[in-house]
């Protein structure tokens, strides 16, 4: 269904007078698993945070739901279904997990908190078992679980994830993305930033590169290699290549 696309054209934005994406054309359809990989300082999180409403937008379209929401305000976009699960962990670390996630209900109605929360420990039997404990305390995968499980509360259409494996142990990088995995098996639209890019080609069903501000490959994970994605990240260009893709 077209209008279930979030589509993004010719964006350009950034902080203020600053521009970090050049015309940024992405298309995420709906219930897709999307990895956005790139070199550091490409643009990754600010267009998560462009999309979210975050930044300053200069030029260019977020077509969603038949509406332009580019320069909706973070609230609005929440609204319209979209959530976004920043980098970084545990927003109140001296509260239990079930007091964080009646903190991330707030913009929902009173009698439904219970309710989403119990939603929410379905999808997550891992922070079930953790509901009373502090979330400081938890260990770092699971704190970055709660982050995700507070933005899933929302019901979003469209989860954005800025880099989940950010100082996680393997292991607990495994945790989290077995989640992720198993949130889009129920329908879930997911686009993920992540610099672990084995793991996010192991999960994700499409590969996005963004470099210099522009999407630069975007295809199978299975159609590059991992040596061809780092000569993309260094010089935007494929083996053989002799012109930058862009
Ligand atoms: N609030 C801000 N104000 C000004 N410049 C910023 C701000 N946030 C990020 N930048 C700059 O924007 C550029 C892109 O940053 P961004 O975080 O989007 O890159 P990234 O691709 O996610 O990189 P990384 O993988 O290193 O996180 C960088 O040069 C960064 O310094």
């Amino acid at each position: 269904m077209a209008d279930s696309n979030l589509s993004i054209k010719s964006l350009r934005a950034g902080y203020g007078s600053l521009d970090i994406l050049n015309g940024v054309d992405l298309d995420v359809p709906a219930g897709q698993f999307v990895a956005l990989m790139g070199p550091n300082g490409a643009g990754k999180s600010t267009l998560l945070k462009t999309l979210y409403g975050m930044t300053t937008i200069k030029d260019g379209s977020i077509d969603w739901r038949g509406k332009n929401i580019a320069g909706y305000k973070s609230r609005a976009i929440l609204g319209e279904g979209i959530s976004f699960v920043p980098q970084g962990r545990c927003n109140f670390p001296v509260m239990t997990v079930d007091e964080n996630l009646q903190m991330a209900a707030y913009t929902l109605r009173d009698d439904k908190v219970k309710a989403d929360r119990d939603y929410v420990y379905d999808l997550f039997p891992i922070l079930k078992t953790r509901r009373s404990t502090l979330a400081g305390n938890m260990s770092g995968g699971e704190q970055q679980l709660l982050e995700v499980a507070m933005a899933v509360l929302q019901r979003p259409k469209v989860l954005l994830v800025d880099e989940p494996s950010v100082g996680l142990s393997p292991a607990a990088i495994g945790i989290v993305f077995d989640e992720l995995l198993r949130l889009h098996a129920a329908g879930q639209t997911i686009l993920l930033v992540e610099q672990n890019t084995k793991k996010a080609m192991e999960v994700a069903e499409r590969a996005v590169i963004l470099r210099l501000g522009r999407v630069t490959w975007d295809g199978l994970p299975g159609e590059i290699s991992h040596d061809e994605l780092g000569e993309l990240f260094l010089t935007g260009k494929m083996r053989g290549e002799t012109e930058a893709v862009h």
